[in-house]
């Protein structure tokens, strides 16, 4: 008699999983080599950006009390003391008429508190001496970027864990940190199960295919941030299986197979997550695709079982494995995140089980829209190419229409989100 599986709900497989989340340690690397990984400690200034008080333009900087009088009519002379550059210092005080000829970025002078624009000045030689004739009144501060206005000493910027982006890369630069310490990359194993597998450079033969998912694998394992480790294909035989799930659970912090969860004759890993004395924590989640997603654990080590049709597989990583990898890497939003949008055709298949229907997003009028792309099978692979979201559609009686109000979770985000997507109702199963 074949097992008879009991599905859990969704909300419940992710805390399951997540019930063993940890954080990984952390390492230093160049400023180079810093981008998308996630920040090992806070980011906080440990000075004034910026240092000093600053011209934003080509200008002079002078005082602004001497141009009290100044007007079209009245125009006033100020005598140029000294000229300088961005990275130059004056060394001269600015005193009445007095002024400096100053470039973008370059420290204001002692003395002076307003900077006029090269533009709205005459300049002058007389009797070997440069002048500048000022027609306008100027206020104390204008034209100066002041000491701290971008941001101040001992400001909190960016919380550990955060996925360095460009800004956050710019922002080390400027702290000085020529070498970041970051989350160290979890390892994931990959083993792709079935005798069916070819390699992609493999001709096809009668009855086989190639191996898709555990490429997919390694591509959502780096847009994660980690890094994964591909074993061999392996044949649905049971002792050579297990041989490489033992080897793999030594070199890798997590171990991820796909194919050989469900209850046909060849499907080895409920065997072998039992030989291996590893903890069932889920094989049967009310989903679709993906509801033969399993989990086990073994001293404290997770070995996730995704299903062998591409599309489940997907979505079984999605859901599952990328937050505890976010949750390693130390991020605080490891979710996938979702929002929400309106359907924008029927998908009037109704299923018990909650359905991740690979979709496309689009915009129009403010509202974020999204359409089923290809086939809806599990074992599609095509459509997962096609998709930068899934629509979620809740298990139920009826199908959906165009226009439904649906939740989206967004594929290619970084930014992540504290809270997993859930069921919002929860009746018996
Ligand atoms: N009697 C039942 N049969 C099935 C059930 C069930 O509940 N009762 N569940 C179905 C569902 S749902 C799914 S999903 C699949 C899951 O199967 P497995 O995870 O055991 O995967 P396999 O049987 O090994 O393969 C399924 C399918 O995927 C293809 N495959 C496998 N690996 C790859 C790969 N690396 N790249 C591309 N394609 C792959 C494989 O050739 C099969 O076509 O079970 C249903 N059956
Ligand atoms: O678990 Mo299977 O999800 O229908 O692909
Ligand atoms: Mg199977």
């Amino acid at each position: 008699m074949v097992e008879r599986r009991k599905p859990i709900w969704i909300k419940e497989a992710t805390e399951k999983v997540m019930e063993y989340k940890k954080r990984g340690e952390g390492e230093t690397v160049s400023i180079h080599e810093c981008d998308d990984r996630y920040l090992y400690a806070p980011l906080i200034a440990d000075h004034d950006v910026p240092p000093f008080d600053r011209s934003p333009y080509d200008g002079f900087a002078l005082r602004a009390k001497d141009t009290e009088n100044a007007s079209r009519e009245n125009p006033l002379l100020f005598e140029v003391i000294d000229e300088i550059g961005a990275g130059q210092v004056s060394l001269q005080k600015v005193g009445q008429l007095e002024a400096v000829r100053i470039m973008t970025g370059a420290q204001i002078p002692v003395g002076a508190d307003c900077v006029i624009m090269l533009e709205l000045v005459k300049e002058l030689t007389e009797g070997g001496k440069k002048y500048i004739e000022v027609k306008r009144t100027l206020q104390e501060g204008d034209n100066i970027s002041f000491q701290g206005e971008d941001t101040q000493k001992g400001s909190p910027l960016i919380d550990k864990g955060e996925r360095i982006n460009p800004g956050i890369k710019a922002l080390l630069a400027t702290f000085g940190y020529g070498k970041v310490k970051v989350a160290k990359k979890p390892i994931v194993g990959i083993i792709a199960t079935g005798s069916e597998l070819l390699r992609p450079e493999d001709d096809l033969e009668p009855g086989k295919i190639r191996d898709s998912n555990g490429y997919m694998i390694e591509s959502q394992v780096l847009r994660t941030g980690g890094i994964y480790k591909k074993y061999d294909n392996c044949a649905d035989d049971l002792e050579t299986l297990y041989q490489a799930m033992k080897t793999a659970l030594e070199e890798c912090d997590i171990v991820i197979t796909t194919g050989g969860v469900s209850v046909g004759d060849f499907d080895y890993l409920p065997e072998i997550y039992q030989r291996l004395g590893a903890k069932l924590l889920f094989n049967k989640i009310a989903m679709r695709p993906g509801s033969v997603t399993s989990c086990a654990e073994i001293n404290g080590q997770l070995l996730f079982g995704l299903s062998g049709n591409p599309s489940a597989c997907y979505v079984g990583f999605e859901l599952f494995v990328k937050p505890y990898l976010r949750y390693w890497m130390h991020s605080d939003r490891p979710y996938t995140r979702f929002i929400t949008g309106v359907l924008k055709s029927d998908f009037p298949k109704p299923n018990p089980f909650t359905r991740f229907v690979r979709g496309k997003l689009s915009y129009a009028g403010g509202t974020v829209y999204a359409e089923p792309v290809g086939l809806d099978k599990s074992g599609v692979v095509t459509s997962i190419a096609w998709a930068d979201c899934l629509i979620v559609l809740p298990g139920g009686t009826r199908g959906y229409g165009e226009k439904d109000e649906v939740d989206l979770i967004l594929l290619e985000d970084q930014q992540g989100s504290e809270v997993p997507w859930q069921e919002k109702k929860l009746s018996k199963l």
